[in-house]
């Protein structure tokens, strides 16, 4: 298990800046994620920890030791790819062993690993298969054996489950966390999907034109965001401009005058806002109801222009009075609405509004 700080690294590609002073403290044992929006330069990042690529300014420290210029297999890193990389002409035990062989360690203890990586990833007995006999999950099992065989320090997954389908997918987030925490991993995870991010993450970066916009637990990115950015890209919202009018008898809250009246937000903890300040809201669709609720000041008049019935939740598109589009989302729905119904009414809690600086 080691540590990672990555301090202040810049990376220029043909005239073209990948990574702008990035800076990042991984802690030991953590899973930690790179998310953002394609070309944001998250693969980039990844590589130099694995030491594919130097930084052009900066340094990468693995437990206080400065490894920028240290080759990957000196590292103690192993990798993932999407593309799992498996040799379709070996069989399932000599993928896992390849790495152990190239290190030229005794029989007897290959054997005895490749067995043990096998079994922790619930692929034991299926080590003569081979490749070519495997489904897409299997084969992405055997990826994961491979790199755990070696017993990194720090384990790297670019896009790991990218070619699985959705259920094999959420199966198999559970399980890499589950076998990071059970070996003591240093995971970094580099995806664009941030369910995935959410549900296994210790913590994250959210990254935006090579420069990293909020780090912080999924709960503290969902709940407070930094910007609209981050905002929009973790999960779903409703983003309404405004200007704040004055502060709230609620400390913590603000009145922000907006197109659709005066709404009551909570301001991010970034954000001190002051009157006059221009300003955007943030809604999540699941916290729009049609219910009244307690102390809520905010409310949309609309007619309902779309629904979506997904089972555990219905989708609704509100056009309101003003000529916004207001998507939300009922939970567990027990009835539902049709389109076309005017002059609906629904209510967000003040807590639920989120100020964001503009
Ligand atoms: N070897 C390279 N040479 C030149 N430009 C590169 C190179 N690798 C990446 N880039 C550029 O650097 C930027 C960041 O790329 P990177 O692959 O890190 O993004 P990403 O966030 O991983 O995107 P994606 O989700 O699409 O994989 C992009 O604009 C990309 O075109």
């Amino acid at each position: 298990m080691v540590s990672i700080s990555i301090r202040h690294v810049s990376k220029m590609f043909t005239g073209h800046l990948a990574l702008n002073d990035v800076s990042l403290e991984v802690e030991r044992g953590e899973l930690f994620f790179l998310l953002g929006p394609s070309g944001c330069g998250k693969t980039t990042l990844l590589r130099h920890i694995a030491g594919f690529y130097t930084p052009d300014k900066g340094q990468i420290l693995f437990d206080g030791r400065d490894v920028s210029k240290v080759p990957p297999h000196q590292r103690g890193a192993a990798m993932m790819f999407q593309s799992y990389a498996l040799w379709p002409h070996l069989t399932v035990s000599q993928n896992v062993g390849f790495g152990l062989e190239e290190r030229k360690l005794p029989r007897a203890e290959i054997t005895q690993r490749v067995a043990e990586a096998l079994k922790l990833v619930k692929m034991d007995g299926l080590g003569e298969r081979r490749i070519q006999a495997l489904s897409g999950g299997q084969q992405q099992r055997v990826a994961l054996a491979r790199a755990l065989v070696v017993r990194p320090s720090v384990f790297m997954l670019d896009e790991p489950l990218s070619n699985l389908d959705a259920r094999l997918r959420i199966e198999m987030r559970s399980e890499i966390r589950r076998i990071c925490k059970e070996f003591g991993l240093t995971g970094i995870y580099v995806t664009h999907d941030q369910k995935e991010a959410l549900s296994m993450a210790d913590r994250m970066a959210v990254m935006d034109g090579g420069k990293v916009a909020q780090v912080g637990t999924p709960m503290q990115v969902y709940r407070q965001p930094v910007n609209k950015m981050v905002a929009e890209f973790i999960g779903e919202t409703n983003l309404i401009d405004g200007t704040v009018k004055q502060a709230s008898y609620r400390s913590g809250y603000w009145d922000v005058e907006t197109a659709s009246g005066l709404l009551r937000g909570r301001a991010t903890e970034t954000l001190e806002p002051v009157a006059g300040q221009p300003v955007t809201l943030s809604i999540r669709p699941e916290a729009i109801s049609f219910y009244d609720l307690p102390d809520s000041p905010n409310r949309f008049f609309g007619n309902l222009l779309e629904r979506t019935y997904l089972g555990e939740q219905v989708q609704y598109e509100l056009s309101t009075r003003d000529g916004h589009l207001l998507r939300f989302a009922e939970m567990n729905p027990r009835e539902v609405y049709d389109p076309g119904i005017e002059e609906i009414r629904v209510n967000v809690s003040a807590d639920d509004v989120l100020i964001l600086r503009r």
